[in-house]
C-alpha cells in the first residue's frame, strides 16, 4: 500500500474511487452545472447540499451513469463512466447500490423477493426473481441483509404492508445485499417523520461503516450533512460553490447556500 507522509506520520493513501473532472449537465440548452470537479476516497461518505433545483440528483445521475455528462470527465471504481460499454457499465453498477427518497418497492412482492432483486445486477440475463426461483445463497444473503436493518421476522410480509421507515429499512437491505462498493442515496429519509428519519440515517451509516463502503447521499437537512458527512459538497448558482470537511463546517455557513 502506498503511504504519505502527514506531519510526522505516514498514512496510507487511499484509492480514489469517484472523481469528477470538470463535469458540465445541461438540459436542453439550460446549463444546470459545469466545472463539477472533486475526488472522494474509498471509505468516505459525502453529503451534496443544495437548494431545491441546484442539479444535486442530477449530478447523482451522471455519476452513476444513469444520464450522460455534456463535458468533463467521470471516473468511478476504476471505470470511466463517460466512456464505459454497456457491459462495462453493467458490471460498474453491480457494484453500486441506491437507496432513493422513494423505497420503490415492488409492492405486490415479499419483502425477501424485494430484497433479492438487489442481487440481480450480478446475474447477467436474468431480469426478474421471485424469492422461490432466486438462488438459495441469494436468498441467504438476502435474509443476512434483513437481519442487518432489524426485519428477518417480516422477510414473508408483502412490501405493501409495511410502514414509510420500515421500507425504507427493506430499501437499504436492496442497497446492501450486493455488498456494493459504492452507496448512493437520494434524500433516503425524505418521507420519514423526524425520528424514523434519525434512525435509517443511524442504521445506513453504522452498516455503510461496517462494510467500509463510499457513500454519497443528498439530504436537504443540514444537520444530517453534517453528522453523517466526512466531507460535505455544496452545489448552488450552476458550480460547485463548497467542498470542504464537515467537521470544519458550520449549519449556518451550509444555510448560505439556499439564499
Ligand atoms: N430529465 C430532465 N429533463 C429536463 N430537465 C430536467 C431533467 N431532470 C432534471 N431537470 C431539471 O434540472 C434541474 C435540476 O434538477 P435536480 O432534480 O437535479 O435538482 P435537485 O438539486 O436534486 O433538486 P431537489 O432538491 O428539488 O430534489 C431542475 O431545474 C430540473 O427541472
Amino acid at each position: 500500500m502506498q503511504l504519505v507522509r502527514t506531519g510526522a506520520e505516514f498514512a496510507p493513501v487511499l484509492p480514489v474511487d469517484i472523481r469528477a473532472e470538470s463535469v458540465a449537465k445541461s438540459f436542453a440548452g439550460s446549463q444546470i452545472f459545469s466545472d463539477v470537479s472533486f475526488g472522494l476516497s474509498r471509505g468516505e461518505a459525502v453529503a451534496i447540499v443544495g437548494a431545491n433545483g441546484a442539479g444535486k440528483s442530477t449530478l447523482l445521475r451522471c455519476l452513476m451513469g444513469l444520464i450522460p455528462a455534456e463535458s468533463g470527465r467521470l471516473t468511478m471504481l476504476d471505470t470511466d463512466v463517460t466512456a464505459a460499454r454497456p457491459a462495462q457499465m453493467r458490471k460498474l453498477r453491480a457494484q453500486i447500490g441506491l437507496v432513493s427518497q422513494k423505497h420503490n418497492l415492488v409492492t405486490r412482492l415479499s419483502v425477501m423477493s424485494n430484497v433479492v432483486q438487489g442481487l440481480l445486477g450480478q446475474h447477467p440475463g436474468v431480469r426478474h426473481w421471485s424469492q422461490t426461483l432466486a438462488p438459495q445463497s441469494s436468498r441467504e444473503a438476502a435474509m443476512t441483509a434483513l437481519e442487518k436493518v432489524g426485519l428477518a421476522d417480516l422477510a414473508q410480509r408483502r412490501a405493501d404492508r409495511l410502514s414509510g421507515g420500515q421500507s425504507q429499512r427493506v430499501a437499504i437491505a436492496r442497497a446492501l445485499v450486493g455488498r456494493p462498493k459504492v452507496l448512493f442515496a437520494d434524500e433516503p429519509t425524505a418521507s420519514l417523520d423526524p425520528a424514523a428519519g434519525e434512525d435509517v440515517m443511524e442504521l445506513f451509516f453504522s452498516l455503510a461503516r461496517e462494510e467500509g463502503v463510499t457513500v454519497v447521499f443528498i439530504s436537504h437537512d443540514l444537520s444530517h450533512a453534517l453528522t453523517y458527512g466526512d466531507r460535505v459538497l455544496g452545489l448552488g448558482g450552476g458550480r460547485l460553490q463548497l467542498d470542504r470537511r464537515a467537521d470544519s463546517l458550520s449549519e449556518a455557513e451550509l444555510r448560505e447556500l439556499y439564499d
